[in-house]
C-alpha cells in the first residue's frame, strides 16, 4: 500500500485505489491511498507552515535537493520507465525517455536555483538605488494529468522548489504510481518536512480543496479545457495565481515542396506516438494539393507497419489507450468523422491482443473539411485527419481557424514560407520540419488562444509564474 506524504509523514487515506495496467487489465500495478478533503487541507497547512523557512533556506540547499532528485531519476530511468509504461501504457522506450526527461528537468532547475537573477537600476531621484528581486509566491498547488505522469509533475515541481515555494502535488487519479515513486525520491532529498506534499485522490475532492484554499497562493494545472476553466473561475475569486495548460488541435502543414519522407515521419511521430495522447499531438494534416495524394498514400503504408500492443513488448510502437473512457472517446470520434463524411482510409477500430487491454488501430481520415468536429475538437487519441489545401495561404488560414493554439508545424523546403509561418501561425510553439510533439526541456512551453492561460512553463521563463517581483528603494 502506497501512502500519501503529508508534513513529512507517510499517511494512509480513508480509501484506496487499485492501479491497473492498460496493456493487461489482469495486472495490478499497485494499491494507492486516496486522500479526502481533510487530508488535503492538512497537506496545505503543512506546506503553509513550512513556507517561510524554505523561502529563506538558501539557494545552495535548494540546488542540492533538486540535483539529488534529478540524479536518481536518471540513474533509475529503466525501472521507473517500466513502472510508467505499466500504469500509463506508453511504450517502454517512450516511458524511459520520459523519466530521463524528468531527471534532466530537475538537474536544469538545480542550476536555476543558483541563478536567481535581479536588476539594479538608478532611481530618477538623487542618491537612491532601486533593486528588483524575485521572491517565492508561497504554497503552490500542482494538479497534473495522466498522459505524462513523470515529466509534467517534474516541470511544475522542480521550478516551484527551485524558486523557494512549498508544494502540494495532486497527480491524476489514473497514474498514482509514477507520482508516488517521484515523491518517494523527493522525500529523501533533504527537504524540510512540509516543503513537498503528495496528496493522491480525486480531482473533485483533493483538487477542489486546493483550488478553494486561501492558503494556496498559486495553482499550476495541466489537463482538460473544462476542468481548467472551472478551476480558474474558482481560483480567480480569491485572486490566486493560475497557470493552465489545456488542449490542442495542432496543425501540421505539408507544402508541395516538402521532403515527403520528412513530412510522413513528422506526421506519424507527431500524431500517433504516445498513442496520440499528447496535447502537442498533430491531429490535422493540412496538405497542399500537389503532394496530397502521395502524402495520404505514404501515410497509409507507414501506418500499416506500426505495431500496436503491450507497452512492455520490445517491438511495440503504439501502446494501449490509457483507459476505457478515453478509448470510448477515440472510437466515438471515429464514428463522428464517418458520419460527417470524412473518408476513413486507415484503422480506427479496437484491437484484440494476447492480454486484455485498451488497444486501438491508429486512425487516419482523408478529405476532411476544416469545419468538421474531427478537425476542430481535441480527441486525445491516435486519430488524425488530412485536409486538402489549395496553396500555402489557404493552408495557413485553415490552421489558424481553431480555438486552440498550442503547437503548429510546417514541412517545407521554402525559407520564405517557413519564415512567414513562424510569424503568422497562431500558436505558442512553432515547428519547421520537426514533429509538433516532443519538445525540449529547457525552453518555454505553452500556447496561445484557448490552449493556455497565464505565464509560460519550463526553462528560465518558469520564474514568471513561480515568483513575485519586489522593487526596493534604498537611500544610503
Ligand atoms: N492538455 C493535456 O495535456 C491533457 C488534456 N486532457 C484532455 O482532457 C480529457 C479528459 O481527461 P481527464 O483526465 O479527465 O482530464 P481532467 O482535466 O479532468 O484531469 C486533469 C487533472 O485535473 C484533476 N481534476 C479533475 N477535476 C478537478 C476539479 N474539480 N478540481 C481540481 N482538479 C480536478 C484531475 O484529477 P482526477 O484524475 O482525480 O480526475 C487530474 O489530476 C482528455 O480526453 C483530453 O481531451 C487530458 C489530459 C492531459
Ligand atoms: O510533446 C511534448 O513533449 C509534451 C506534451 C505535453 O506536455 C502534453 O501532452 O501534455
Amino acid at each position: 500500500m502506497h501512502a500519501n506524504l503529508i508534513g513529512g509523514e507517510w499517511v494512509t487515506g480513508p480509501t484506496v485505489r487499485e492501479n491497473l495496467n492498460p496493456s493487461d487489465l489482469g495486472e495490478l500495478v499497485g494499491v494507492y491511498a486516496q486522500a479526502d478533503a481533510v487530508q488535503a487541507r492538512q497537506a496545505i497547512a503543512a506546506a503553509s507552515d513550512a513556507r517561510h523557512a524554505w523561502a529563506h533556506a538558501g539557494i545552495q540547499r535548494r540546488a542540492i535537493a533538486l540535483d539529488f532528485i534529478g540524479a536518481e531519476l536518471l540513474r533509475r530511468q529503466q525501472d521507473l520507465g517500466t513502472l510508467l509504461a505499466r500504469e500509463e501504457g506508453k511504450t517502454l522506450a517512450e516511458a524511459v525517455a520520459e523519466v530521463a526527461r524528468a531527471g534532466h528537468i530537475f538537474k536544469f532547475f538545480a542550476g536555476e536555483a543558483l541563478r536567481q537573477r535581479g536588476d539594479k537600476l538608478a532611481s530618477v531621484r538623487p542618491e537612491i538605488e532601486v533593486d528588483i528581486t524575485r521572491e517565492p509566491v508561497g504554497v503552490v498547488g500542482i494538479i497534473t494529468p495522466w498522459n505524462f505522469p513523470m515529466a509534467i509533475p517534474a516541470w511544475k515541481i522542480a521550478p516551484a522548489l527551485a524558486y523557494g515555494n512549498t508544494v502540494v502535488f495532486k497527480p491524476a487519479d489514473l497514474v498514482p504510481g509514477s507520482a508516488w515513486a517521484l515523491a518517494e525520491i523527493i522525500s529523501r532529498s533533504g527537504l524540510p518536512a512540509g516543503v513537498f506534499n503528495l496528496v493522491m485522490g480525486r480531482g473533485g475532492v483533493v483538487g477542489q480543496a486546493m483550488i478553494e484554499s486561501p492558503s494556496v497562493a498559486a495553482i499550476s494545472f495541466t489537463g482538460s479545457v473544462e476542468t481548467g476553466h472551472r478551476l480558474l473561475a474558482t481560483a480567480a475569486q480569491r485572486r490566486a495565481k493560475v497557470q493552465l495548460e489545456m488542449g490542442g488541435k495542432n496543425p501540421l502543414l505539408v507544402l508541395n515542396d516538402a521532403d515527403l519522407d520528412t513530412a510522413v515521419d513528422c506526421a506519424i511521430q507527431g500524431a500517433y506516438f504516445s498513442t496520440g495522447q499528447r496535447c502537442t499531438a498533430s491531429s490535422r494534416f493540412i496538405v497542399e494539393k500537389g503532394i496530397y495524394p502521395r502524402f495520404v498514400q505514404r501515410m497509409q503504408e507507414q501506418l500499416a507497419t506500426l505495431q500496436v500492443g503491450h507497452a512492455l513488448r520490445p517491438d511495440t510502437q503504439i501502446g494501449p489507450v490509457a483507459d476505457a473512457a478515453q478509448l470510448r472517446q477515440d472510437l466515438d470520434y471515429v464514428a463522428i468523422g464517418r458520419d460527417e463524411g470524412a473518408r476513413l482510409v486507415f484503422g480506427g477500430e479496437a484491437l484484440q491482443r494476447d492480454t486484455e487491454g485498451y488497444f486501438m488501430r491508429p486512425a487516419l481520415f482523408a478529405d476532411a473539411a476544416p469545419a468538421m468536429r474531427i478537425a476542430q475538437e481535441e480527441i486525445f487519441g491516435p486519430v488524425a485527419c488530412a485536409i486538402p489545401a489549395d496553396n500555402y495561404e489557404h493552408a495557413l488560414d485553415i490552421a489558424n481557424a481553431s480555438p486552440f493554439g498550442l503547437t503548429a508545424g510546417i514541412c517545407t523546403s521554402s525559407l520564405r514560407h517557413a519564415a512567414h509561418f513562424k510569424r503568422h501561425a497562431q500558436a505558442g510553439m512553432v515547428m519547421v520540419n520537426v514533429p509538433t510533439a516532443g519538445v525540449d526541456y529547457h525552453v518555454p512551453f505553452g500556447g496561445s488562444k484557448g490552449s493556455s492561460y497565464g505565464a509560460r512553463e519550463q526553462g528560465s521563463y518558469a520564474a514568471e509564474f513561480f515568483t513575485t517581483v519586489k522593487t526596493a528603494y534604498t537611500k544610503a
